[in-house]
């Protein structure tokens, strides 16, 4: 299924994993509105891709995904500006371990967002709404598989609670009524700057057996096997071409992306 001249919306795109979605998706000629709190990422990211690529649509909009009124605007924007609303990528996240003091943050931005955009997806494509249905991709992440890894309770329980939505709330009987596809996206690691947002916390440091976490966490970077995000954007693609409603995907480094049965 070509996506060409579809329009999709972003968020969290000044992110690494958000810059491989926007580019996978301009290389697909879809049109996208990048959002976020960081608009000065995404203007950057715009200037650089309309530098680099010949004919695409892109235009950016500041966006916090717990913000219900501005984020509501973001669709409104990218409706106005662009004409119509296709695909939405709930991808803005936070690894924060201090648990004691970001926890409600966590799950605000991580599983919150998720439910808002969501939401309103269904608001603004959704069939009886007027749109022409559409689709929805969540990020999580391939820890929200495992019970092992606790450098971040918060990040890993928010993963696995929008996979469990995703997954109820995109069952077929939902998407008749409204025609939006749901579907979660799990990325394991890429290489991206993670051992800053890790180590930068003090709870953390003060805990050896984290500190140990956080040694993996390095390893993991450091390993010439880690995957690059364009690895996740192509998998972006695939799903949208390809995937179903209440589906879950994952992508890791070397392998075939994969359909959780
Ligand atoms: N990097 C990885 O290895 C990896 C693996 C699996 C899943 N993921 C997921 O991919 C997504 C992007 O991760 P990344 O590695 O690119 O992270 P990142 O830290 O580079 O980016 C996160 C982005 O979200 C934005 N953001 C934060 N709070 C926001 C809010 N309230 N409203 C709107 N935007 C907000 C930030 O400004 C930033 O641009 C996250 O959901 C993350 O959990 C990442
Ligand atoms: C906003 C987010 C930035 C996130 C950067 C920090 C951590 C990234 C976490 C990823 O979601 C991790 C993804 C997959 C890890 C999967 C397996 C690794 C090892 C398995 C295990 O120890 O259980």
């Amino acid at each position: 299924m070509g996506l060409e001249n579809q329009v999709a919306l972003v968020t969290g795109a000044a992110s690494d994993v958000g810059y491989a979605y926007v580019k996978c998706l301009l290389l697909n000629k879809v049109k996208v509105l990048l959002c976020d709190i960081n608009l000065d990422g995404c203007q950057a990211i715009e200037h650089q891709f309309l530098k680099e690529f010949q004919n695409i649509n892109i235009f950016s909009t500041k966006c916090d995904v717990t913000n219900e009124d501005e984020f509501e605007n973001a669709f409104k924007t990218c409706i106005k500006y662009f004409g119509r609303l296709d695909i939405v990528i709930n991808n803005a996240g936070v690894f924060d371990n201090s648990i004691e003091r970001q926890w409600s943050a966590t799950v605000n931005i991580n599983y919150g967002g998720v439910v808002r955009g969501t939401l309103l997806a269904i608001k603004y494509m959704g069939i009886p709404n007027g749109g022409s249905g559409g689709t929805v991709i969540q990020t999580s992440s391939l820890w929200a598989f495992s019970d092992s890894y606790h450098c971040s309770p918060m990040y890993l329980s928010t993963k696995k609670y929008l996979m469990e939505f995703t997954k109820s709330f995109g069952k077929k009987n939902n998407f008749s009524l409204h025609g939006v596809k749901i579907i979660t996206l799990c990325p394991e690691f890429t290489a991206i700057n993670c051992v800053r947002l890790v180590c930068k916390n003090e709870t953390l440091q003060k805990n050896e057996h984290r500190v140990a976490e956080v040694e993996d966490l390095k390893n993991i970077q450091q390993s010439p096997k880690i995957q690059k995000t364009d690895n996740i954007g192509n998998a972006l693609i695939t799903i949208l071409q390809h995937g179903k409603t209440g589906e879950t995907w994952i992508v890791e480094n070397n392998k075939p992306l994969r359909l959780v049965e």
